[in-house]
């Protein structure tokens, strides 16, 4: 069947539905109502990533776009795959954007039902792969002694292209493990007010790490003449390293200029950092702004800049230089509500960009945002880039249009697990994982815990079960993008007050999060590569703090598990066994859980 032809039949369904008032539960969506995934097809050849975004972001925040491409050319193939951060954004574009017409083009938009999404270190690590494939190592190094008779390539041209996939600035980072903690009374230049915030508002009396390689390269010697790229392990203190000095370059001059923009990948996250700077930099008399969905655009719109007609803008009756102008010092957003309102910000006093989480943001699907920025700025942008996990990839890390970069790193590796985090391997049968998780969420008590699947429906399908066992008396709760973003912003407030102990969380929504007293991460399903194992345990052992992290896993997983470990620097992840008697006394209720949840 033709696409227009495809388009006019969703179209017929949706005008029967809606002539014999079909509602909601039994519309034809509900089919896909586990998947907030859409997929769009006969986009215009010319149309990029970036200009598909605020077509989309009509429905709801888009957090992930493919735009299916050429591998050779580049070129679109005119199709692509697009997910919501809220499941029935979908449902609302495939209603209103399916037969539109976009350029010229009639587009079909329809739902996915099982999408199969490509982990972030994959496409890196398989194009790193790719480009050494067939190449000698030993050649590379200069150590290959079998000469003609070596059966792997000793192109010149093609070993270059390895080595230099690290860039040269990268080479040799300032090794952030080297600065000691430091006193707030004794951080060289730091104004007293900031001081006293930091000390008597938010009760921290010395700087980590990573806070005083910052401030050195910022506000001491360094002087913000160098852009910063920054890895540093999960919970070592990134948000306030860059806070800091932003807040203590700006304060003494505040009002009516957007000088320092955060760019963040979530919305969660932006709520948590937006609270650090509310508690760093209110008191100092900066406003800071939020651009990440929580409201409409025009409401969040009016929270940022004046706006002609609104009740506190200024005087109506005349053409005032006010209007459109930031209300805002900071603001902090996500990438999709950024572009949204990009044009209708004044960029022009811009002077500090943050990228927190680059790896994530320096993906393909989030791009258009970078290319926006960089182009409304006007003066030199002082960048700060950070992650636990920080892309070296070159051809990411050159969209950022670097300054003299310099780069700081905790050690030399690239993924470094949090100090005093311990590491457990819990080996069982695929079949009875659900008891063995069972049994050591009994053994780890009150303690809060983060349990994470491979996908939303795992993580939806898994709450469930462990609420149907009446033995478990905690309280346990799912996170997950199929759920509304007010019922997870709900849903990490009672976390964080600890009104329920157990959080079953999927991947993608816990970048950065940080929540108090998580004592304990479970990996329910094994993650795939590294990173991905470093930012879920990162959610424990945060700021200098005790945590476990406990992996379950079958037999056969227990090599690739030794792999992933072994790229963190941790080889010593010890056995943990639950005993058999409690397995067995699980049995019979296990039984009767898994017939009333199917
Ligand atoms: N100097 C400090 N003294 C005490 N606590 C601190 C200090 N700096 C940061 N913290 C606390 O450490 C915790 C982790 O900080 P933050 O969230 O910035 O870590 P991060 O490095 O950004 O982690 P992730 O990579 O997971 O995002 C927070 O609860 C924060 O309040």
């Amino acid at each position: 069947m033709n696409p227009p032809t495809l388009v006019k039949r969703t179209q017929n369904i949706n005008a029967r539905e809606a002539a014999l008032s079909i509602g909601d539960h039994a519309s034809w969506h509900t089919k896909y109502k586990d998947s907030a995934y859409i997929f769009v097809g006969g986009i215009p050849f010319d149309l990029t990533e970036g200009d598909l975004l605020p077509v989309f972001a009509q429905y709801g925040e888009v957090v992930d776009v493919n735009l299916v491409r050429d591998k050779g050319t580049g070129k679109s193939k005119d199709f692509a795959f697009l997910a919501y951060e809220d499941q029935r954004s979908a449902d609302l574009a495939v209603d209103n954007l399916n037969g539109a017409q976009v350029l010229g083009r009639i587009i079909k938009v329809d739902h996915v039902d099982k999408y199969k999404k490509k982990e972030e270190e994959d496409e890196e690590t398989e194009r790193l792969k790719r480009e050494a494939r067939g190449v000698c190592r030993a050649f590379q190094r200069g150590e290959c002694t079998r000469g003609a008779s070596c059966k792997f390539s000793h192109d010149e041209q093609a070993c270059l292209i390895h080595i230099h996939a690290v860039l040269p600035w990268m080479r040799h980072p300032v090794d952030i493990t080297r600065c000691p903690e430091l006193p707030v009374c004794s951080v060289p230049l730091m104004k007293r007010r900031l001081q006293s915030v930091l000390e008597e508002n938010m009760g921290i009396s010395k700087l980590f790490p990573v806070q005083v390689a910052l401030w050195q390269e910022t506000v001491g010697p360094g002087d913000f003449e160098r852009d910063l790229c920054i890895n540093s392990p999960t919970g070592s203190g990134k948000t306030l390293a860059y806070a800091l000095p932003i807040v203590q370059n700006l304060f003494t001059n505040p009002g009516g200029r957007l000088r320092a923009l955060v760019v963040v990948p979530t919305r969660d996250l932006a709520l948590q950092v937006k609270r650090i700077f509310d508690a760093l930099a209110s008191p100092l008399g900066l406003r800071i702004g939020l651009a990440a969905g929580q409201s409409s655009l025009r409401h969040e719109l009016s929270s940022l800049i004046y706006l002609p007609g609104e009740d506190d803008g200024p005087d109506p009756g005349f053409l005032s230089p006010l209007w459109f102008q930031s209300k805002v010092d900071i603001l902090v957003a996500t990438p999709g509500r950024l572009v949204d309102h990009v044009n209708k910000l004044s960029l022009k006093h811009l002077r500090y960009l943050v990228v927190d989480e680059a790896d994530r943001l320096l993906r393909e699907d989030y791009q258009s945002w970078l290319p926006t920025v960089l182009k409304l700025t006007q003066s030199r942008l002082a960048k700060i880039v950070l992650s636990a996990t920080l892309t070296r990839d070159p051809g990411r890390l050159a969209q950022l249009n670097l300054h003299h970069p310099l780069f700081l790193s905790a050690g030399k590796m690239r993924y470094r697990l949090p100090e005093y985090l311990e590491c457990y391997k819990l080996i069982c049968e695929r079949k009875v994982k659900p008891l063995y998780l069972v049994a050591l969420l009994k053994s780890l008590g009150e303690e809060k815990c983060i349990v994470f699947t491979r996908s939303v429906e795992s993580t939806h399908h898994l709450c469930k079960l462990l609420n149907c066992f009446g033995d478990l008396k905690i309280g346990i709760k799912e996170f997950s993008g199929l759920k509304h973003q007010r019922v997870r912003s709900k849903t990490v407030g009672e976390f964080r007050r600890g009104e329920f102990q157990v959080l079953v969380s999927s991947d993608a929504m816990t970048r950065g999060m940080d929540v108090e007293g998580v004592r304990n991460v479970i990996n329910y399903d094994m993650p795939k590569y590294t990173k991905t194992y470093v930012h879920r345990a990162g959610r424990t052992a945060r700021a200098g703090q005790t945590g476990r992290c406990f992996t379950l896993m079958s037999k056969d997983e227990v090599g690739g598990f030794k792999k992933l470990m072994k790229k963190a620097e941790a080889s010593d992840c010890l056995e943990y066994t639950v005993p058999s008697s409690l397995i067995e006394a699980l049995h019979s209720t296990y039984q009767s859980v898994t017939l009333n949840v199917s």
